[in-house]
């Protein structure tokens, strides 16, 4: 049996369902379940997997994926409770729930791995941050990276970094695109075409992080290459500089994991 069941179909439910079909796991294998059964059903089609209720859909499973928010974890669990046999392997990948949360209300021993995934999925650029639970075996971790290493990088961490990375890596999307936006309404700002200004950005977006993963040299150096002595970029540094956005991006990342904190309370 190597059924996979994906509880939650939202953003990143979706997002995982479309990267595991596009790895090579047949139709077949795949079965998602959401208590919004109408948008299920859209998915579920448009994929060609099966849908079920979330017991169904677990009691057939190798593989559990939980991918509600953490406000509905304890809600699901309590569902699938009676569904999940000896040598199921539970995947969470909510932001904040820790391993031990969800051994404390899943079946005795059960294999749990947390993840952190992110949102880049979608495009096979994962990166995705795991760690084991008390009863996970090393196969059941090995399993668990060779899903997720399908769409994307996988680093495996001790948990006690998952608020950490769920800053960085699982949030991180979003100050990307946040900066993308502010870069494009310069141009606009500047007169330039939105549509061009759009192209500028993303390539330049692109450009750079290829160099920096390609290169290996350290992002300061290659900011050194492009600030030519009295010109342009050493001028709109000094203005971030006076804005204090490197300040501003440590506080919203350390505000990130904060919340990733308070969220493994209940909170
Ligand atoms: N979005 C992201 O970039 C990332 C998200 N995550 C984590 O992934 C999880 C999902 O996030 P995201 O996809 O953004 O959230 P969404 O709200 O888009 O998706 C969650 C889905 O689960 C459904 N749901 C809630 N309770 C149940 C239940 N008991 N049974 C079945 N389905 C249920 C929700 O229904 P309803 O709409 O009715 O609430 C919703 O459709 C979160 O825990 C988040 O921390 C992790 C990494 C990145
Ligand atoms: O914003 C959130 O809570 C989720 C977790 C990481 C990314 N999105």
């Amino acid at each position: 049996m190597n059924r996979i069941a994906i509880l939650g179909a939202g953003v990143m439910g979706g997002s995982l369902l479309s990267a595991l079909l596009r790895s090579g796991h047949p139709p077949a294998d795949l079965v998602l379940s959401d208590r919004m059964v109408l948008a299920t059903r859209t998915l579920a089609e448009e994929y060609a997997v099966g849908v079920a209720p979330a017991t169904e859909a677990a009691a057939g499973a190798s593989v559990v994926v939980l991918a509600v928010k953490p406000q509905d974890m304890s809600g699901l669990l309590a569902e699938i409770h009676e569904s999940i046999g000896p040598e199921t392997l539970v995947i969470s990948i909510a932001a904040g729930i820790s391993t031990e949360y969800l051994e404390n209300r899943l079946p005795a021993n059960t294999g749990v791995v947390r993840v952190m995934p992110n949102t880049p999925a979608q495009v096979d650029e994962a990166m995705s941050v795991l760690s084991a639970g008390r009863h996970c075996t090393a196969e059941h971790l090995a399993q668990a990276e060779r899903l997720l290493s399908a769409f994307g990088q996988v680093i495996i961490l001790d948990e006690k970094h998952q608020d950490a990375a769920t800053a960085i890596s699982g949030s991180g999307p979003a100050y990307i695109f946040y900066v993308t936006e502010a870069m494009i309404e310069a141009g606009v700002l500047l007169g330039l075409p939105r549509s061009t200004a759009t192209e500028m950005v993303v390539q330049t977006l692109y450009g750079a992080a290829t160099m920096i993963r390609e290169t290996g040299e350290h992002p300061s150096i290659l900011r050194e290459q492009v600030s030519s002595p009295g010109g342009t970029s050493v001028a709109a540094l000094r203005a971030l500089e006076d804005h204090k956005v490197r300040a501003a991006f440590l506080t919203a990342i350390e505000a990130a994991a904060r919340r990733s904190h308070e969220l493994s309370a209940g909170e």
